[in-house]
């Protein structure tokens, strides 16, 4: 694959940018259309990798969903039907959301994906599936699920590796014939606010759902109501165009920003205001501007681990040493991001290292010239691009893999930075 020039701004970057729908609630949205009581009509929904994934997976277990205009229709099959090599590419919210609908099939399923998707850890949900009943093949994918002739109501899972094990069961509990109890039994628990958001999804359509503490999710047995809703602009893709703006000293406004959001991604805004940046709220339009030379900053990532790529970027970049904290499970994410960013970072002539749940990164020292690799990790684009605004002659050698959740990143970001 040739790699690709990205853009440098010779001036601070000006502008406005509306993204696309979110990827997380754009997938959950579709998983609870499908498993609800009746049709619902989604708007906003995020077309991108990840989204038409869910959406072929889904069809293939018997889900009907249609273009309505700009909407999409979901209409919930009467009963699911069990469906051979189910392609999950590398998302871990159709790896860890899917195999559990699977569960409520009339057969077996089977699972596939990337080749790196084999790497991305499954085995404490599939171990949580198999406590529910299923005869699962494997412990990572690609693997066949059987579903039981009569399902259990309590699954124990080490959700350190990924919130995905804890939502992913919770998506299906109500449907369970005595509800389901999830337990989280392990010591660190990354982005509770996607579990947060698993929740109030499913409030929303009617499910009760208890906490008992912060370990603990109780679902009633029930029905999951249909829904028309529109999806929110993904803040996390959003964050690295307001980014563009900290690194260079320049102002860009993202209209359609939520009053209030589950999104991690909305953390971005203090992070940037901690790195220097200003931040402005106007009704729905929030509008980030740079200061002329951005701080390293102490910062614990362990709600919002999506955004350390974006934030390793502006650290490359600021004054001063940053350090990330509790974000040791990114190494199970698209590529080992801790890793990558490290190889990279030193690529372009930054002092980096990893530690234990995080990475320190010594910035401000300048950039050289470099063709940063992607493993395949859209945020590793975004990385790229970041760093590119502030050093000539940057390459990525696989700029495409941005579809996974933005596939018009890149005329977007050309349009803005260009
Ligand atoms: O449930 C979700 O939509 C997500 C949960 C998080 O996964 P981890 O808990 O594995 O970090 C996040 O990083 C991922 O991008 C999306
Ligand atoms: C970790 C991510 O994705 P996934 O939903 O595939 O886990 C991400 O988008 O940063």
């Amino acid at each position: 694959m040739t790699s690709q020039p990205l853009p440098s701004a010779s001036s601070p970057v000006v502008g406005e940018l509306t993204v696309p729908g979110s990827k997380s609630e754009t997938n959950r949205a579709l998983v609870l259309a499908a498993l609800a009581d009746g049709p619902s009509t989604l708007r906003g929904v995020l077309d991108s990798r990840d989204s038409r994934l869910m959406i072929e997976a889904l069809r293939a277990l018997g889900v009907s969903l249609e273009p309505d205009g700009e909407a999409l229709r979901v209409i919930p099959p009467v009963r699911f039907r069990g469906a051979a090599d189910i392609d999950c590419g590398l998302a871990g919210t159709v790896m860890r959301f899917v195999p559990p609908i699977a569960l409520l099939a009339d057969g077996p399923s089977s699972f596939i994906g990337d080749p790196h998707a084999s790497e991305r850890p499954m085995a404490p949900i599939l171990d949580g599936l198999r406590q529910l009943g299923a005869l699962v093949s494997a412990d990572a994918i690609p693997f066949r699920l059987v579903p039981p002739a009569s399902l259990g109501s309590e699954a124990s899972v080490d959700a350190s590796g990924s919130s995905q094990f804890v939502s992913g069961l919770l998506l299906i509990g109500a449907l369970l014939p005595s509800g389901l109890t999830v337990r989280h039994t392990g010591e660190r628990l990354p982005s509770r606010p996607h579990i947060a958001m698993t929740v109030e999804m499913l409030r929303a359509r009617g499910v009760h759902v208890e906490e008992p503490d912060e370990r603990t999710w109780v679902v009633a047995p029930g029905t999951i109501a249909a829904r028309d809703l529109t999806i929110e602009p993904d803040l996390t893709n959003a964050s690295v165009f307001l980014a563009a703006a900290a690194a260079t000293g320049g102002r860009v406004t993202v209209p359609g920003w939520p009053s209030s959001s589950l999104q991690p991604g909305a953390l971005f805004l203090e992070i940037a205001e901690r790195m220097g940046a200003t931040v402005e709220r106007d009704a729905d339009k929030v509008t980030v501007s740079g200061p002329e030379q951005l701080r390293g900053i102490d910062v614990d990532l362990t709600t919002a681990s999506e955004l350390t790529p974006s934030i390793a970027a502006l650290a490359a970049v600021a004054d001063g040493t940053t350090r990330i904290r509790g974000v040791a499970h990114i190494r199970g994410h698209e590529t080992d991001r801790l890793a990558a960013l490290v190889a990279e970072l030193r690529k372009l002539g930054i002092r980096a290292e990893e530690t234990d749940d995080g990475l320190t990164i010594e910035g401000g020292t300048g950039l050289t010239r470099a063709e940063v690799e992607t493993y395949a990790d859209h945020r590793m684009v975004h990385f790229a691009a970041l760093v590119a605004l502030k050093q000539p002659g940057i390459t990525v050698t696989d700029l495409q893999c941005v579809s996974k959740t933005m596939p018009a990143f890149p005329q977007d970001w050309a349009r803005l930075v260009g």
